[in-house]
């Protein structure tokens, strides 16, 4: 973002990725099952995008595929593109991704045990992921895995350097994963679930790492969460998944004040101090083997009319300033005035 000339081919308002239509099944011994359907969204350069939703919506299938790390068998992407910098990384060899996956877009996990190497000293590891992009001797590669432990907050840095994975606690562990996630300067990094396996204030202080990482480095972050509180924390903008779709995408600020898709609303209703305190949304994930027809949610919204079970699940339709939800309130001939009505302080907050 720091490049101030113009040219013709400027890509500067180009996505930093785009995803389209991207659809991704699972031969399984039941059969196919559809795991996303048809996703589309962008991540601009610099931006924290969070993907939420319930379990098994699609949020790591739809972050593993972005550079193929699925395993394919059994997952095969049917259909769509992953656009970085306007290059789909869809047909790419398993050789050129492996290129992008570090030095373009890094991944850290849920759990940091499965990205670090126990027979090897951390600072081991990240002087490794620095010389796998960069082309630096010991010394320089030795100095900068020093600065990068100390920057994503490892006490002692130069000491610890010498440490193995089993000598940090979990959430120091994490961190180190950060730092070897960084070691390449990424332009995006992909965070699914970064802080679930840790205690809830380790978890805060990860989350404000993420945040100065960003405004230090300038990459992109998407992020993949089911805690909404992480996302309102973090995010700029949103995308919900729900049953392998997107039902509802926007800048945070909206989905927040005014959630659009009844999903969406059903979600933030489970929030404590939004809506009715502790209410669950009743029923569960349709069966992504046989999806049913019509809008995902169909069978659990509250609002569902007979034409929300046919025909195919409804466009994203505008409901202005970016934001859009994908059902039939918000079309042609849907009232959404409908669908806010009955819920306590529901416009009223935020
Ligand atoms: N390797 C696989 N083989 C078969 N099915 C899979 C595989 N990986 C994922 N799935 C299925 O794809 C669907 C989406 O799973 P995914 O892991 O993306 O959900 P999620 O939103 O990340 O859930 P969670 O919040 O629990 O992590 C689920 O039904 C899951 O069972
Ligand atoms: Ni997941």
């Amino acid at each position: 973002m720091s490049q101030q000339q113009e040219t013709a081919d400027d890509t500067r308002y180009e996505p930093l990725l785009s995803v389209r239509n991207l659809t991704v099944e699972f031969e399984t011994d039941r059969g196919r099952l559809r795991a996303i359907d048809g996703i589309d969204f962008d991540v601009q350069r610099g931006e924290t995008v969070c993907i939420v939703g319930e379990s098994g919506s699609g949020k790591t299938v739809t972050a593993e595929t972005i550079t193929k790390l699925i395993p394919m068998p059994p997952g095969q992407i049917t259909s769509g593109e992953v656009f970085l910098d306007g290059r789909d990384l869809v047909p790419l060899s398993e050789r050129d991704l492996r290129a992008i996956r570090g030095a373009r877009i890094a991944h850290v996990f849920q759990n940091p045990e499965d990205a670090l190497n126990h027979c090897f000293t951390v600072g081991w590891q990240i002087r490794e992921a620095i010389q796998t992009h960069d082309d630096v001797g010991d010394t320089a590669a030795r100095e900068r895995a020093i600065t990068l432990l100390d920057q994503v907050g490892i006490p002692d840095a130069a000491t610890r350097y010498d440490d193995y994975p089993h000598e940090f606690s979990g959430g120091m562990k994490q961190r180190v994963v950060i730092a070897m996630a960084l070691a390449a300067t990424p332009d995006l990094l992909i965070a699914d679930e970064p802080t679930t396996a840790l205690d809830v204030t380790i978890q805060a202080q990860l989350l404000d790492l993420f945040d100065s990482l960003q405004q230090e480095y300038g990459m992109a972050i998407l992020l993949i969460t089911h805690d909404l509180g992480v996302a309102a924390e973090l995010a700029d903008r949103m995308v919900v998944l729900y049953a392998g779709k997107v039902m509802e995408r926007g800048s945070v600020y909206d989905v927040f004040d005014r959630p659009a898709h009844p999903y969406t609303q059903a979600l933030f209703d489970c929030l404590p101090g939004r809506g009715w305190a502790l209410r669950t949304i009743e029923g569960r994930l349709p069966d992504l083997y046989h999806p049913p027809a019509g809008c995902r949610f169909a069978s659990r919204c509250e609002y569902a009319r007979a034409e929300c079970s046919t025909g195919d699940q409804p466009p994203l339709y505008d409901v202005g300033n970016g934001q859009a939800a994908s059902c039939v309130y918000y079309g042609p001939d849907g009232d959404p005035a409908a669908l806010r009505n009955d819920r306590p302080g529901g416009d009223a907050d935020g």
